[in-house]
Order: C-alpha cells, then sequence, then structure tokens
C-alpha cells in the first residue's frame, strides 16, 4: 500500500465545502478551517475547488484529497479528465472522481479518467452502490469510498452511514482500502465505521458546515 495512504489507517479525514452562494465559499476560509480541523487532528483533509485545493495545500502539512464539482445533477465530482488533472495542478496527494457508471458531461467513462490520471496521482473511487466498487477495484483505484450512497441511483439513502455498504465493500475490496463517508454525524459513528471495516472516516458537514450544524440545533428544540 502506498505510504501516504497507510498513515490514514484508522483515522479522520475532515472535509472542508462551502456550496455555491454561501457565505463560507471563499478559499481563505476552508484553509482556515482546514488548519483546524488539522491542529484538533485530522490525518488529511478532503476539499473542493481549485482555488480551496490550492490554498489548503499551502497551509496544512497533511495529505489533501482534492475534487472538483461541475454541477448538481448526474456526475458532478471531478467528471472529467481535465477535471482530474487540474486538481492535481492545484496540488492534490489524492484525487476523488466519482465511480458510477453514468456517463460524463463530455461522453466519458470513469475508467477512461481513471486511466488517464493513474501513475499521477491516488484516486479515491466515490461509489453509490456495490457495482461502483467492483467497476473501481477492478479500474485499480487506490481507495473506495462510499461517498455518493444515498445521492445516486443503488442504494437507499440511510439516516446516518451507510454501515452495511462499508461492510459489503470490505468483503468485496481485498487489498483496496474502503473509506467511510457520507452522514458520519457523530463521534460514535465514526467509531461505528471502524468497527465496521472502514480503513478511515472522511467527516464533513457534521464538523464543517455551521449553517447545518445549527440547524440541527434549532429542529430538535422546535
Ligand atoms: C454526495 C456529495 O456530493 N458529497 C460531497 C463529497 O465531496 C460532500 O458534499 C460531502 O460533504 C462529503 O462527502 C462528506 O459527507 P458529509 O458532509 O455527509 O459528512
Amino acid at each position: 500500500m502506498h505510504p501516504l495512504i497507510e498513515q490514514l489507517r484508522g483515522k479522520l479525514i475532515v472535509s472542508c465545502q462551502a456550496y455555491m452562494g454561501e457565505p463560507m465559499r471563499h478559499p481563505e476560509t476552508m484553509a482556515q478551517i482546514a488548519r483546524a480541523a488539522e491542529l484538533g487532528g485530522a490525518a488529511a483533509i478532503r476539499c473542493q475547488g481549485l482555488s480551496d485545493i490550492a490554498a489548503i495545500k499551502g497551509r496544512v502539512e497533511i495529505p489533501v484529497i482534492g475534487l472538483w464539482k461541475e454541477g448538481h445533477e448526474g456526475v458532478y465530482i471531478t467528471p472529467s479528465v481535465r477535471h482530474a488533472r487540474a486538481c492535481i495542478a492545484a496540488g492534490s496527494d489524492i484525487v476523488a472522481i466519482d465511480a458510477t457508471g453514468r456517463l460524463r458531461p463530455d461522453g466519458s467513462t470513469f475508467e477512461d479518467t481513471v486511466e488517464a490520471v493513474r501513475g499521477e496521482t491516488l484516486v479515491m473511487a466515490d461509489c453509490a452502490c456495490m457495482d461502483d466498487v467492483h467497476r473501481a477495484v477492478a479500474a485499480g483505484v487506490d481507495i473506495v469510498s462510499t461517498t455518493m450512497a444515498g445521492y445516486a441511483p443503488g442504494r437507499e439513502k440511510t439516516e446516518g452511514p451507510d454501515l452495511d455498504f462499508v461492510r459489503e465493500a470490505v468483503a468485496v475490496a481485498g487489498d483496496t482500502p474502503v473509506f467511510c463517508e457520507g452522514r458520519v454525524h457523530t463521534p460514535a459513528q465514526a467509531r461505528e465505521a471502524l468497527d465496521a471495516g472502514a480503513f478511515a472516516v472522511v467527516v464533513g458537514t457534521a464538523i464543517t458546515h455551521p449553517t447545518s450544524i445549527t440547524g440541527w440545533f434549532c429542529n430538535a428544540m422546535s
């Protein structure tokens, strides 16, 4: 296993993302949050967009998992070779790519992107279902992640993390590490994900999205 991935074993990865039109959507803000997460013990940062990747890479010592989201429908996480190459150029140590079988806007496939960038970077495959896991492992990716479960066809959206998906993925992924990502909202759930066999756990919203967290409190109080 690549040493950069080995150092993530059993660790927390923090996803620092602000969405279009949101008050925290600024590379400097994301870099500050990423650095704060690093000080808290995060082993890597996952982040979106070329400016954020560059700003965060310049601020933290830990590895950066970069992606580039374009659009909201269909394949929007690093949807082409061009997007993946740009993420590498911006400073990503690992590039996250949608691993679903859906065609990308430019007509290319997941395999096309993996083929083009493998050897230049480490690839994290954002999967929605077991078909994606099989596809990603066959393509030779470095990491499989449950990122898209509940957000693309294939699996129901679970209340918390999809731990059954983690277990099923671990059972077939062989030596390829499986990360648990998506709806991990509490430290206890992060622990459960490791117990389910996850190699590492990615937490975004519950650490870095104050608008959502505030809403959780408000809902509980109304
Ligand atoms: C489905 C999709 O587009 N997920 C994105 C992937 O980068 C992010 O919006 C999530 O915040 C990230 O996966 C972490 O998940 P959570 O925020 O639930 O901890």
